[in-house]
């Protein structure tokens, strides 16, 4: 008789998908077109690894439009995200997975934020049924929107763009708001959700 695999079902209310740019490392609008320039906030590696310590499952959801544009190209996106991986792991956490949309905004996409394509990719990959109730951490407002889309809650940290997002206050009914990652993930890890 096949015994059948365990697989592990992962709450949707335990994974919390990040933006990158801006959340996990410092944002510019000149783009991040090296390794050199990304430069993650440090409490935000270690918030990511708080939170797979206290069972949560982190994924990271990005547009990437500098690939369309010609800034860079895949492989030095994946050098920043081989370096995110291994930073995360030295501290004791795990990068379920990264999602990027790697378009232009005129190339007509599914999955280029506010559409939550790079969310439903995670959700295949996760196996996970619904993301309903799932956290959605962004700076700006089209990673909120991405996450509504699909059922997330959504979190506004003030880091990169946050503080600009929150100004044009447009859109926010929904959403908590921290100074940064950490602050939520503080909040998150104490249970102090509902
Ligand atoms: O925040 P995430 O999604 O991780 O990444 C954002 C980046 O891809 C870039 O997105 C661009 O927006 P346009 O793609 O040009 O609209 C600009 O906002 C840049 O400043 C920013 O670095
Ligand atoms: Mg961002
Ligand atoms: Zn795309």
């Amino acid at each position: 008789m096949l015994s059948s695999l365990p697989v592990t079902v992962i709450p949707p209310e335990k994974l919390v998908i990040l933006d990158r740019d801006g959340v996990i490392n410092y944002d510019s609008d000149a783009y991040i077109k090296s390794l050199a320039e990304w430069i993650p906030y440090p409490s935000a590696i270690s918030a990511m690894a708080r939170l797979t310590q206290a069972g949560f499952t982190v994924a990271v959801a990005t547009n990437q439009s500098g690939i369309a544009r010609g800034y860079y190209d895949e492989s030095t996106l994946d050098a920043m995200h081989e370096r995110l991986n291994a930073l995360v792991n030295a501290e004791g956490g795990e990068v379920a997975h990264i999602a990027y949309c790697p378009h232009g905004p005129d190339d007509q996409c599914d999955c280029r934020k506010p559409l939550p394509g790079l969310l439903t990719e995670i959700q295949q990959k996760l196996k996970l049924s619904s993301l309903q109730g799932s956290w959605m951490v962004g700076d700006s407002l089209r990673d909120l929107q991405a996450g509504e889309a699909v059922g997330c809650r959504s979190v506004l940290v003030k880091t990169g763009k946050g503080e600009k997002t929150l100004a044009k206050g447009a859109g926010l009914e929904h959403a908590l708001i921290y100074a940064d990652l950490a602050a939520f993930v503080d909040d998150l890890i104490a249970e102090l959700l509902d």
